[in-house]
């Protein structure tokens, strides 16, 4: 059985001049949690944003659910946006909605359901991230770091997508908090069964919950593989990363846990 949710063959982006990806091949399977990881500018955010429709893309194909995205209608494209869910880098919260308003405004917009069933449902997304139903009235404002990531994420997962976009989630985040929410994210993929496209530069959320990682570079993908096997690749950036202080740290506290 074909379990590709995602197929990504010969992508080019470009912005002007700058031709940030060229020949980008990569694919998402079903369940999986994949990272994806590369030096500063070498376009990772950029493809997340093609990929869920933020970005025009130059050449190349995106299929998702087998279906070429280039080749649909707006309203077809919009029905596979439908089942994305995406917790963006920057501020992913309005600040002037409470957070069961934030959470319920994705299902009051695709959804026929009442306010007052989104705002049910939007309790029942606050308490599945973790978030104690007294969040539920609170400005993002009033939130600390960690709270507002999960309410993002719960935001994220309103309309229960089967395809969850990450940029950087554990960014800012102090390393407790951000191993915290690395845990919820396992928990709630085997629960719920979704997969994952992952932005990070965190080296502990590789080894703590990716099941594969894609390394970009050169405006490609390098290699998509497993972490021992990526980590095992013959390429400088990839020595450097892995094999460097932090990467060591990561290992070492990976090999801890187990
Ligand atoms: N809207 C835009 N207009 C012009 N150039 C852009 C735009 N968005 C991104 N770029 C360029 O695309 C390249 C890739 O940017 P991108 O943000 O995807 O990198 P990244 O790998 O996510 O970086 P970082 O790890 O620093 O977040 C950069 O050269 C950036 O300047």
């Amino acid at each position: 059985m074909d379990d590709t949710v995602i197929d990504i063959e010969r992508l080019e982006n470009r912005f002007g001049t700058n031709v940030v990806h060229q020949d980008l091949n990569l694919t998402l399977k079903h369940g999986e949690i994949l990272g994806v990881v590369g030096g500063s500018g070498t376009g990772k955010s950029v493809l997340l944003r093609s990929i869920v429709g933020l970005k025009p893309i130059d050449a190349g194909e995106i299929r998702v659910f087998g279906q070429r995205l280039n080749t649909l209608s707006a309203a077809q494209r919009a029905a596979v946006e439908r089942r994305f869910g995406v917790l963006f880098q920057q501020g992913a919260l309005y600040s002037s909605l409470n957070l069961e308003e934030n959470i319920a405004l994705p299902l009051v917009e695709h959804t026929p359901l009442s306010r007052q069933d989104a705002e049910h449902i939007a309790r029942m997304k606050l308490a599945l991230v973790g978030l104690n139903p007294s969040a539920a009235q609170q400005m993002p404002a009033a939130l600390s770091g960690g709270m507002v990531k999960r309410a993002a994420l719960a935001r994220a997962l309103a309309l229960d997508p089967d395809v969850l976009f990450l940029d950087e989630p554990t960014a800012g985040l102090d390393p407790i908090s951000a191993a915290k929410f690395d845990q919820l994210l396992l928990t709630l993929r085997d629960a719920l069964g979704f997969c994952v496209f992952l932005v990070t530069h965190d080296l502990d959320t590789l080894y703590t919950v990716c099941d594969r990682v894609a390394v970009i570079s050169q405006k490609r993908v390098l290699v998509a593989d497993t972490l021992a096997n990526v980590a095992a690749t013959d390429d400088a950036w990839i020595q450097d990363y892995f094999h460097g202080p932090r990467g060591r740290a990561a290992t070492h506290a990976a090999q801890e846990a187990t």
